[in-house]
């Protein structure tokens, strides 16, 4: 594994440590509904209090496209966070500039303090080096504890890691090196679950993937664009039309390295996004034009459990339908605890992460039977095509 300094090899105590972690979690009318990613930034930022740090916290929460939004403000999250570590938390409502400056001035050995969303600037996306300079200007030390955040060439994930002397926190460094044991040479056949909203960014990844996986099981939002680019009307469905060409690359990609790709032949339809509300079951050729599919049906099902049965390893990152909503949790739910059942029985190892699929399988009630489960949704499918993850390689540059 790439060589990174950790935080056994620097002297915290009175200074200033801006900490990257990743606050990006699932809510529900304002309150938080996964605190997994809470909790593993805890140890490091636990650790460095208790060092005499001052720790100054970047993060970013959801995508509000480079201006600010307080519908999408951190702040929101400062009483999970204060539950997750314990102590309490101060909150500065910009991560640049006089605002933020002044909170830190004010921070004293012990002290935790959470900067605002780093995407209300726009240097942030663009990594642009003034806003890393701004940011390196808050801190004497640099700490990177959020993996799920490092496959994003940022100016908190990379750039401000290029001005100061750089480490990786505890969750960083665990989650390397558990996804290295479990998954350095996985057994075959290797199946991998992709769902989820987020097609666009992890869309084009799947074309690697298909070299790496004998299964490519597509779940979620990201079916419908696969469904949409074999010709069928997916009518209301999460879809995202330009992408029908990349999708017919990945499906031609997949069958000239031997991979099968498996989507939905039946889904769960409902003309409106919301829990309970109004659904039938339909084979995915036969959507009305105002219908949305927002979960596989139950011969899908049959047909996830079928391929997990045959496979050794699962990796898997994106939930099969909108599991925040009953009934269109079903498809995930069964396929979690289908790959729980076969991991308890030593037949299958199941590697799964994202912040909503580890809520999903939180809901599913199965998250400690799985082999392990990562914070990270897209950073880990791109740690798994073997890419160099930016937040990771602007570590790892510094320790060399
Ligand atoms: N068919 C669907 N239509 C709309 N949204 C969906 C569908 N399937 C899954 N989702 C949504 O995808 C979201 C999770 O996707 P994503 O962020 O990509 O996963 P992760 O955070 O695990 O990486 C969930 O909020 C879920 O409601
Ligand atoms: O939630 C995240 O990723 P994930 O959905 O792949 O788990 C990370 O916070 C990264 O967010 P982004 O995909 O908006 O860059």
């Amino acid at each position: 594994m790439a060589a990174f300094k950790t935080l056994d090899d620097v002297m915290v105590a009175g200074k200033r440590v801006l900490v990257r972690v990743d606050l990006n979690v699932p809510m529900d009318g304002g309150r938080v509904t996964d605190d997994t990613r809470l909790r593993a930034v805890a140890p490091t930022i636990q650790e460095l209090a208790q060092k005499g740090a001052k720790t100054i916290l970047l993060a970013h929460f959801g995508r509000p496209k480079g201006k600010r939004d307080e519908s999408q403000s951190l702040k929101v999250v400062v009483p999970a966070l204060e539950k997750a570590l314990m102590q309490d938390v101060r909150f500065a409502d910009d991560c640049v500039g006089e605002t933020a400056e002044a909170a830190v001035a004010k921070l004293t050995p012990g002290d935790v303090l959470l900067l605002e969303n780093t995407r209300f600037h726009a240097g942030e996306e663009k990594n642009d080096p003034e806003f890393a300079a701004a940011l390196a200007k808050l801190g004497d030390v640099y700490v990177n504890d959020a993996f799920s955040a490092a496959h994003r060439a940022h100016g908190s994930t990379e750039g401000v890691a290029r001005l100061l002397p750089s480490y990786a926190g505890r969750a960083m460094q665990a989650e390397l090196e558990a996804l290295q044991k479990a998954l350095a040479e996985p057994e075959r056949p290797v199946v991998a679950v992709v769902g989820g909203a987020k097609v666009s960014t992890k869309l084009d990844l799947l074309g690697n993937l298909v070299s790496k996986v004998d299964y490519l099981v597509i779940g979620g939002g990201m079916a419908n664009t696969f469904l949409a680019a074999q010709g069928l009307d997916v009518g209301k469905s999460l879809c995202e039309k330009d992408l029908l060409d990349t999708a017919k690359e990945i499906e031609a990609k997949a069958k000239a390295a031997g991979c099968a790709i498996v989507l939905p032949g039946d889904a769960r339809l409902a003309m409106e996004f919301k829990a309970n509300a109004v659904n039938r079951v339909a084979p995915v050729d036969a959507i009305g034009p105002e219908e949305m599919m927002l979960d596989v049906g139950p011969d899908a099902i049959a047909q996830v459990a079928g391929v997990f049965e045959k496979a050794k390893t699962l990796v898997w990152n994106g939930p099969f339908g909108a599991f925040e909503l009953e009934p269109f949790d079903e498809g995930t739910v069964a396929a979690a605890r289908k790959a729980a059942e076969l991991t308890e029985a030593g037949k299958l190892l199941s590697v799964a992460g994202g912040g909503d699929t580890v809520a999903a399988l939180n809901h599913a009630g199965v998250a400690d039977k799985f082999s392990y489960v990562s914070t990270a949704g897209g950073a880990f499918l791109e740690w798994l095509e073997g890419k160099e993850l930016p937040g990771v390689a602007a570590l790892t540059a510094k320790a060399a």
